[in-house]
């Protein structure tokens, strides 16, 4: 890239030299001046010494102009160009800074030695530019000649597939980051394909790298552009030549300042609702070690980061949505480390990557199904203590390995038509290990080794994002473990989201550099349009007779039971007035074994009560007949009500059975219906005995609690679980559930998952299934070499 040196400056500017002037010039000399371009290097002293009067010239020609009015002043202000705000802020001590592309600074270092500082502006963002390198001596900036961008550039927000509109952050009092509209974004062969969105995020300058007087190169505007500014000695010749000022345009781009939540909000908020909607969404942070990727996606316990909000939110709307269906969540947490596949959760032999046509699967992986955001955060830390963490010098905590977690969410719910609709959505979160020079990490040989594994599965990340970008068949996903479990994020039906963590340290311009070249690139990759991964589990006309024939004998069962519970009360009632009478030939002591004793003076006599039976049973004649004859007909009553209570009851008890049987028989069918069970062939059982009678009420007979056994008001739910069951807290004895058979990240989700059976599939388990986290000794499952 041309830099203009000071011999060409001084060409371009067309101002007199100084030195001319005010010396006589040899021949020589005089030649020299007329071809300064032969030797950029020669008589460079000379040239400094003209140059930097020219800049006194000039400086005190635009503090004249200041001094004029405080209108052009306030203009001059205006019409900074960012990098030189950057400049001032990052070191308020900064100079002024100076009318050319090339500017000087001359700091006393604690030798009291003059070092000459170099750094080159990058020229003001142009609307069809995603990357402005600074050109030739014909584009020399003057004081006011930087003009701001009116108007959003080209690189506007795209849009997701999932259909809404990439949520911009909030702009401070920024003309550039309004919404561009939709016509100006998609065309129509993007409705197709979705591109990746990319975002930049700076952190905040480290204390040791303060103290260490480094410098800032990096500044954000309009929390979209990028501009990077590279410092560097002005004896470094070769160096000189080739410094740029760059430029780029993101998604968006945050500051130091910006929070976790907002980071968490305007990347991954949408792709978390598309995935509950069934489809499939990634979001991985690149960038040099101690850039802060591992703080964007786990972040601290005061300041959690994208996974950790993620899986938040998404319980928290899983919740919300709980009566719409049956939610069920399954998470698998992994790394690649020095080549090798390893599970974060249940630690033990290296994983091996199969490809077959459901995609990338990693065998072995085990999955939980998860039932709250307490459970899945355990889980969290659990892998992250499992997973390779070294200190570098470049970074106290460095992540030595690529870390996966795959969070897989399957919806259910029933149509009007009796169909079961299945939604897989599958979100991957992705901390990469960070890109190092072997020098600024550290030498030993395992930290270099991971370094270089690191480094290897980064080129082959960049190999891929070259091949997806320039259009190529082959991409070369088989180059490293890193790229084959990526390749749904990058190349497959999937929104991504690529967050570059940049540091804003000088020391580190390179890696910096580095980082949002490729972010840059990443910018245009496309993927494949990313659909609804839903299925509708069409059940055989024949199974859904069955299952409405069920449900109607089920609630027939029902309310027969309700019956018969009423009669026997009755029975119960009469039994108790017959004994009565037995005891008693009086009605008032048949009353009275029914009514608790009030009398508390056992000797006094007793007045006849009327009996509640009086005007029922004990007619005007009766009384006249005697007691005798009185109890004689109620005998004959009770014994004709307990006739027809019996026979009821053995009606009722034989259209129970027989009914009873009818379920067995039908259930035994439905077992029997090829597919039941898996998935294959898009037939389904969905209605099973056991997903139809989960609140069969058990039928207690016994007198005392005849209405709270029967339970008639509770509802025969189906398949779907009530919210409250679904969220559960587990229960401690429960027993460990692996998927021996398992999706891995990023592999396509309806394909694998539909494809498989697994051994903790969401319908082979039992309802309320308890979790995983709560099992003893879960945390120290290892295997024996691992001990
Ligand atoms: N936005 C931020 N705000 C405050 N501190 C940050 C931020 N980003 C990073 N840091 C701090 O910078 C240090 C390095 O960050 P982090 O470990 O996340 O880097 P990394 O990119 O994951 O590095 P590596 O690739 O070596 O794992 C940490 O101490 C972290 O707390």
């Amino acid at each position: 890239m041309p830099v203009s040196t000071r011999s060409q400056i001084n060409q371009g500017q067309n101002e007199p030299n100084p030195l001319e002037s005010s010396k006589p010039r040899s021949d020589q000399e005089q030649n020299h001046a007329n071809f300064p371009l032969r030797n950029p290097h020669h008589g460079l002293k000379e040239k400094m010494k003209a140059l930097t009067q020219l800049y006194e010239k000039q400086k005190q020609a635009s503090a004249a102009l200041r001094n004029q009015s405080s209108k052009t002043d306030q203009e001059l202000r205006l019409t900074t160009h960012p990098s030189v705000e950057l400049l001032g802020s990052c070191k308020k001590e900064e100079k002024e800074w100076k009318p050319s592309h090339v500017m000087r600074e001359n700091n006393n270092t604690m030798h009291n030695s003059t070092i000459t500082r170099t750094y080159v502006l990058p020229q003001p963002p142009t609307h069809d530019a995603k990357e402005n390198v600074v050109g030739g001596n014909d584009k020399i900036l003057s004081f006011t000649s930087c003009p701001r961008k009116a108007k959003a550039s080209t690189a506007v927000a795209r849009r997701l597939s999932m259909g809404g509109h990439v949520p911009q952050p909030e702009s401070k009092g920024a003309e550039g980051t309004k919404n561009v509209p939709e016509s100006e974004t998609t065309s129509a062969s993007e409705k197709h394909t979705s591109r990746i969105l990319v975002f930049v995020r700076l952190r905040p300058m480290a204390k040791k790298e303060k103290e260490a007087g480094s410098r800032c190169c990096v500044r954000i505007v309009n929390r979209r552009d990028v501009y990077l500014t590279e410092f560097a000695n002005e004896n470094d010749y070769l160096r000189l030549k080739r410094l740029r000022g760059r430029h780029f345009t993101f998604d968006a781009s945050f500051p130091d300042t910006t929070s976790q939540q907002e980071v968490y909000s305007t990347t991954t908020a949408e792709l978390v609702e598309a995935v509950l909607q069934g489809r499939n969404g990634s979001v991985f942070c690149y960038g040099a070690t101690g850039a802060g990727k591992t703080y964007t996606m786990l972040g601290t316990l005061e300041n959690p980061g994208v996974m950790v909000l993620a899986i938040k939110d998404l319980f928290n709307k899983i919740r919300k949505r709980s009566c719409d269906g049956n939610h069920v969540v399954h998470l698998s947490y992994l790394e690649v480390y020095n080549e090798s596949v390893r599970d974060l959760l249940s630690p033990g032999r290296p994983l091996v990557l199969r490809e077959d046509k459901q995609g990338i699967v990693a065998a072995g992986l085990t999955q939980y199904r998860a039932y709250s955001t307490d459970e899945v955060m355990a889980l969290l830390q659990q892998g992250n203590q499992n997973r390779t963490t070294e200190p570098t010098r470049a970074n106290e905590t460095s992540s030595r390995s690529h870390a996966i977690l795959q969070v897989v969410i399957e919806y259910r719910v029933k149509d009007a038509s009796m169909n079961v609709v299945n939604r897989i959505g599958k979100l991957s979160l992705i901390d990469l290990a960070g890109s190092e020079r072997a020098l600024a990490t550290d030498q030993r040989t395992v930290r270099s080794l991971e370094g270089a594994n690191i480094n290897r599965s980064l080129l082959a990340l960049s190999s891929c994002i070259n091949a997806l970008v320039e259009g190529k068949k082959h991409i070369p996903y088989r180059n490293s473990k890193l790229t084959q479990l990526l390749k749904d994020s990058l190349g497959g039906a999937c929104n991504t989201v690529m967050i570059a963590n940049i540091s804003p340290c000088n020391l580190s311009f390179g890696e910096t550099q580095n980082t949002l070249h490729w972010a840059d690139r990443a910018k245009e990759i496309r993927t494949k349009a990313c659909e609804v991964n839903e299925e509708v589990l069409q059940v055989p006309e024949s199974d859904t007779d069955q299952a409405k024939l069920l449900l109607e004998l089920q609630k027939e069962n029902r309310e027969l039971r309700v019956q018969l519970a009423h009669q026997q009360q009755k029975l119960l009632v009469i039994q108790a007035q017959s004994l009565a009478a037995n005891a008693s030939p009086t009605p008032s002591s048949v009353t009275s074994l029914l009514t608790p004793p009030t009398s508390a003076r056992p000797n006094e006599k007793r007045k006849p009560r009327p009996s509640f039976l009086t005007g029922n049973c004990f007619t005007p004649e009766s009384k006249k007949k005697g007691a005798e004859e009185a109890v004689r007909e109620l005998r004959k009553t009770v014994k004709a009500l307990e006739a027809e209570i019996e026979k009821m009851k053995k009606d009722h008890t034989s259209h129970l059975k027989q009914k009873d049987d009818l379920i067995r028989e039908l259930s035994r069918k439905s077992e029997k219906t090829p597919g039941a069970a898996g998935r294959e062939g898009g037939t389904k059982r969905i209605v099973t005995r056991a997903s139809l009678r989960p609140q069969e009420p058990r039928t207690s007979l016994r007198p005392q609690e005849p209405r709270t056994s029967l339970r008639p008001q509770e509802p025969s739910t189906g398949e779907l679980k009530s919210p409250s069951h679904r969220f559960r807290s587990p229960v401690p004895t429960a027993k460990k559930r692996s998927f021996w058979d398992i999706t891995t990240a990023n592999s396509p989700s309806v394909a694998t998952l539909n494809g498989r059976k697994t051994r903790s599939h969401v319908i082979s388990e039992p309802a309320g299934a308890p979790s995983m986290l709560l099992q003893p000794g879960f945390a120290r499952q290892q295997p024996e070499h691992w001990k």
